[in-house]
């Protein structure tokens, strides 16, 4: 096989996210977009020593494990459903083992599995999307929706996405419109010019109210009052309470801005869950599937157990969701700590607003705030972002020897390699729960409840020397396996613990004596490229080595 090559394989399994892979000569080639069961032909785009990679052409035979109806138009350009051609209990059953196969991979020993619990809905369940305008192709008109497959400017324009409600779509109608009438063209993320970047839309479940915020670059050659008065005038089922303008002149292709402008109502929605009330400003984190929101806390409550009199830290808090309903189930106090500002304000509002007086939410950095709380927690829940918890951080809340912790996962390779460290510093994985929160999307999360298991020093016994050990994995940094990791997602490069000493020992880190050194003085070892250099470099940064 070399770069090209069109083959036909039939695709055997997906690795999580989205790492379907088959055989092809006896060779795994991994065929992004694929369901397992499809015979598919795929052209050979990248061929290393970590393996061949082809690029989806043509799905020649379908699975079994394919529905028949209920596929949006889009699915097979769209960037968003990769599942969604997929039978939803086949869906449930490849995540369940997706996530089985990785704790298992990293050595995590699970005393209870309990299985996935489905959404309580697989369409319509999304309260909020980041909508990007582009190229309906290239050169083409302008298009509001969903990045197309593989592909950095073309979006295609949703008319009947089966994740968002019916409002969604009339809201990307008539902008969409608005625009294309205009002649506003977007903004080219290569060339730096253009101005139509982002339309989020966030709506309350519960309550029907829909937050608009348009994000241009500076150059903004139409009026934001007409802009206004068009989605004031569209016939929607829910009420728009606040339409915002943002402006980002930023080079990275996120929603995030420079400067906001409130054009109408307020700068936040309300939601419900259970019988709390939430404010959610626009900025802050929010579980996209209030439903789903709901199940995935109901497992955080049963893991959690009876929290009476318990104080309990809930670390990466965003609006303060599980902090209050910890409070509510009768914890003596609450502390949580959340990074964005504005979600730390929201999150003390809304636990006044439901009477909630034993909550506290503090604003900072996990690692570094971790360092003034001067409580003792009896249980911690954390719910980290998708790269998992830092280290140093991991480190701070394993000193504070609370009992159990309950760890809330989006992203179950980084919730491995976090897990593998609470592993090896004592705590037992005791329970393990799915919750499919995005159906068709190769998105899952994971509940896990760690306790504090005591180690009987008399059955272990271990025979090593530590000078072929790198014993800084257990001081400073981070693991192998993170760096690894940490290499892999933000340059798409496999390094080698080989790799990773012979940069730890440029850098000056200490590395057991003889750790990954030639066993002889003829051997001959392969030595790390500049470009793993450069991201093995990157990582140790990161993770604050070097
Ligand atoms: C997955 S969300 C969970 C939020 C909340 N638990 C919930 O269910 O709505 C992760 C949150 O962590 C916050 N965050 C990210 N990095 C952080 C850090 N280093 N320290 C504190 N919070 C952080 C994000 O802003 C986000 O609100």
């Amino acid at each position: 096989m070399k770069k090209k090559d069109e083959i036909i394989l039939e695709i055997a399994d997906v690795n999580f996210p989205n790492k379907a892979y088959g055989y092809y000569e006896g060779e795994k080639v991994i065929v992004k977009n694929a369901v397992p069961g499809q015979k598919v032909q795929a052209q050979v785009f990248k061929k290393r020593g970590s393996g061949v990679e082809a690029r989806l052409q043509e799905v020649i035979e379908r699975s079994p494990m394919e529905r028949e109806t209920g596929m949006c138009s889009h699915y097979a350009l769209c960037g968003g459903c990769t599942y969604q051609t997929m039978r939803h209990e086949e869906e449930l059953r490849l995540k369940e083992r997706q996530v089985k196969r990785l704790l298992e991979n990293a050595g995590i020993c699970v005393q209870s599995w309990e299985g996935i619990v489905p959404a309580p809905s697989e369409t319509g369940y999304r309260n909020k999307c980041e909508f990007s305008f582009g190229d309906e192709e290239k050169d083409g008109d302008l298009a509001l929706g969903m990045r197309k497959r593989m592909s950095y400017y073309e979006v295609v324009t949703l008319k009947d996405c089966n994740i968002v409600d019916a409002d969604y779509l009339r809201i990307i109608e008539g902008t969409l419109q608005f625009f294309q009438e205009r002649k506003v063209p977007f903004y080219h993320k290569a060339r730096h010019d253009g101005s139509l970047r982002h339309l989020v839309v966030r709506k309350g479940a519960a309550t029907g109210e829909i937050l608009i915020n348009l994000v241009t670059s500076s150059e903004v050659p139409f009026s934001v009052e007409e802009f206004k008065d068009m989605l004031l005038g569209l016939e929607l089922d829910g009420s728009v309470c606040g339409i915002l303008h943002s402006v980002n002149d930023g080079l990275a292709d996120v929603v995030k801005s420079d400067e906001m402008r409130l054009l109408y109502g307020r700068d936040f929605f309300m939601e419900k869950l259970f019988d709390l009330e939430f404010k959610v400003s626009v900025y802050s984190f929010f579980q996209t599937n209030s439903a789903g929101a709901e199940k995935l806390y109901s497992i955080v409550k049963e893991f959690a157990g009876d929290v009476a009199d318990k104080t309990v830290f809930d670390l990466y808090c965003g609006t303060g969701t599980i902090g209050q309903i910890m409070a509510e189930a009768g914890s003596k106090k609450v502390i949580g700590i959340e990074l964005i500002e504005e979600a730390v304000v929201a999150a003390n509002e809304n636990a006044k607003r439901n009477h909630l007086e034993n909550c506290t939410f503090l604003a900072g950095d996990v690692l570094k705030m971790v360092d003034e709380l001067k409580e003792r927690p009896d249980l911690i829940i954390v719910d980290p972002p998708r790269d998992g918890i830092h280290p140093k951080a991991i480190g701070k809340i394993i000193a504070f020897g609370a009992p159990e912790i309950v760890y809330v996962s989006c992203k179950p390779t980084s919730l491995a390699r976090d897990l593998e460290i609470f592993q090896q510093e004592g705590y037992q994985v005791e329970r393990v729960k799915l919750m499919d929160m995005f159906p068709r999307t190769v998105h899952v999360e994971t509940v896990v409840l760690l306790s504090k298991g005591e180690v009987d020093s008399k059955k272990i016994r271990v025979e090593f020397s530590l000078e072929d050990m790198d014993m800084s994995e257990f001081q400073d940094g981070a693991t192998y396996t993170q760096i690894k990791d940490y290499v892999l997602e933000h340059s798409g490069l496999k390094v080698s613990n080989l790799y990773i000493s012979q940069i730890k020992r440029k850098c000056g880190i200490e590395v057991g004596k003889n750790y990954n050194l030639p066993k002889s003085e003829d051997s001959r070892q392969p030595m790390c490229p500049p470009e793993k250099e450069k991201a093995i470099r990157e990582a140790f940064k990161y993770f604050g080595m070097i």
